[in-house]
């Protein structure tokens, strides 16, 4: 189980999107078999109904989780899925042809109802007992017609499916991205500092913030025009990136100002890599007559620490580093 709340940031467009779809398959198929649950009754077929009265208690009890910011994916995997499969074999048994609708509707609703990688493995389950439901129920003619388009379905769905996925990948990605620099941007910021802080607490490691920014980058703009200041950041960037351990994740948080989150880091670690970022971001040619310096923040975090007030401190002492002259580390 997880939970999102309202789309804030890109880490949670998937989830947001899973319940979302959820929550429509789930409201959408309870409302629609309910009536159909009644009839199997009136009709005698008490089995049935009882069987379509289960299923959408299972549905009534994803939507009203998905519209409280949840998803059950257990509740799927062995609730809603087996009852797909076991509800089409039956709707062949008991309907013959008539039943064979059933079987393409539940391919898509396993789509829209599990991730999408589940997804792909639960319908090829699912199409192989449905054929041997068919099998055993349909004529000849009528079970190879069958098996052509429900395959043919299936596969549409998938691509469909794969689609929505790579392009929710990429809209993710590029929402996440400076496109300067192709450090993270600050979207993602806040879930990455919670994330370090809950694994810290979760297995009593460190975690260490930088703020870096880059000193008097306005006067690189003057002097040197403003393509010359983003061919400054991006080569900045680089440097860093190629400087930071491969467990660390740079941001980009504003015009000259830099993030770098240090996983399983000690404060006195922390500071030697900021230490060896000052010092080679120093020797760098990156502009001809000019020597770039940067100032850093860096605090360790603590136990009593929000990702905001983690953030605050290490702000707080990037503009103590700035205060005191610039072109130094303030732990
Ligand atoms: N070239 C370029 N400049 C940017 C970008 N984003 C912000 N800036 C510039 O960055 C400069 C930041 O200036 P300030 O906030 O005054 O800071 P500073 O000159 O670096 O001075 P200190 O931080 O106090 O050392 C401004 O001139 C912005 O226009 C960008 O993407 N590209």
């Amino acid at each position: 189980m997880f939970r999102t709340q309202p789309a804030q940031n890109s880490t949670e467009f998937k989830s947001d999107f899973l319940i979302r779809s959820t929550f429509g398959v789930s409201l959408v198929s309870s409302l629609l078999l309910f009536p159909l649950c009644i009839n199997s009754f009136i009709d005698g077929r008490n089995f049935d109904g009882a069987f379509g009265l289960f299923t959408c208690c299972l549905f009534v009890i994803n939507a009203i989780a998905c519209h409280r910011g949840r998803y059950f994916y257990w509740l799927n995997i062995v609730g809603v899925v087996p009852a797909f499969i076991l509800g089409s074999a039956n709707g062949l048994f008991s309907l013959g042809v008539m039943g064979s609708y059933w079987p393409a509707l539940c391919l898509f609703g396993i789509y829209f109802i599990l991730p999408f990688k589940v997804a792909k493995f639960v319908n090829v389950i699912f199409l192989i007992i449905i054929f041997a439901a068919a099998y055993h129920t349909l004529e000849n003619e009528m079970f190879f017609r069958f098996i052509v388009s429900l395959t043919a379905v299936s596969f549409f769905i998938f691509l469909s499916m794969k689609e929505v996925t790579y392009s929710q990948n990429v809209l993710k990605k590029q929402a996440m991205t400076d496109p300067l620099t192709g450090a993270l941007n600050r979207v993602d910021l806040p879930q990455s500092l919670q994330n370090a802080i809950d694994e810290c607490k979760k297995y009593q490691t460190d975690a260490t913030l930088c703020v870096l920014d880059i000193d008097h980058f306005k006067r690189i703009n003057d002097e040197y025009g403003h393509d010359m200041g983003d061919k400054v950041l991006v080569d900045l960037s680089k440097h860093i990136q190629s400087l930071i351990s491969s467990k660390d994740t740079l941001f980009r948080v504003g015009g000259e100002e830099f993030v770098i989150l240090m996983r399983n880091t000690s404060l006195l670690e922390g500071k030697l890599t900021a230490d060896a970022l000052r010092d080679t971001i120093k020797s760098l040619n990156m502009l001809e007559n000019k020597v770039i310096t940067v100032s850093i923040g860096v605090t360790q975090l603590k136990p009593e620490y929000t990702w905001k007030q983690w953030m605050k401190q290490s702000d707080e002492k990037l503009y103590f580093a700035k205060e005191e002259g610039r072109d130094r580390i303030v732990a």
